[in-house]
């Protein structure tokens, strides 16, 4: 009898590579964010990553994150929605009371007002690049408060290549 593969991958692994997946799909030039929500039994939910809203289109909309004038109708940030949110959004079975969200970067104050609302328990990051601003100490203020746990990922330096 055989015994089973070995090799296989975790859990953590598979979520924050689905993250990452989605995360290739974003337009943005500067930063690629990409999510994944997860039920308590580990089954995928809702995906997402930044990008604008249906019906504005990608090569309407400034990608800039700011344009000679400073002119902030030319720049993304009043369009870009935020991958959590997007995955937030995504998801049209029910609730996500008590689920988990997978994200490649650390969530905005903005989504972690969404992230609280939409009842998301635990929050497993990638990057922190954005640590320190006020939109991430304003976050992590909240989800201190609401008792919203978060970890950072730790890779575990696995290659994985998928040939498409
Ligand atoms: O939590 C986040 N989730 C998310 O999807 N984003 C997106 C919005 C923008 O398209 C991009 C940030 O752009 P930039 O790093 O160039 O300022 O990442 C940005 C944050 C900020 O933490
Ligand atoms: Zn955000």
């Amino acid at each position: 009898m055989a015994g089973k593969r070995e090799d296989y991958i975790t859990w953590d692994e598979y979520f924050m590579g689905v993250a990452a997946l989605s995360a290739r799909r974003s337009k943005d030039p500067s930063t690629q964010v990409g999510a994944c929500i997860v039920s308590q039994d580990n089954k995928i939910l809702s995906m997402g990553y930044n990008g604008f809203p249906m019906g504005c289109s990608d090569d309407e909309f400034p990608w800039d994150k700011e344009d000679e004038q400073a002119d902030p109708y030319n720049a993304k940030y009043f369009y870009s929605t935020h991958s959590e949110l997007n995955a937030i959004l995504n998801y049209r079975g029910g609730s996500l009371e008590g689920s988990k969200l997978y994200v490649t970067l650390f969530p905005c104050n903005e989504c972690a007002k969404a992230i609280i609302q939409a009842g998301i328990k635990t929050i497993v990051y990638g990057s922190d690049k954005y640590d320190g601003t006020p939109a991430v100490n304003a976050s992590k203020r909240m989800l201190n408060a609401a008792g919203v746990r978060y970890y950072q990922y730790q890779p575990t330096g696995r290659k994985i290549e998928i040939e498409v």
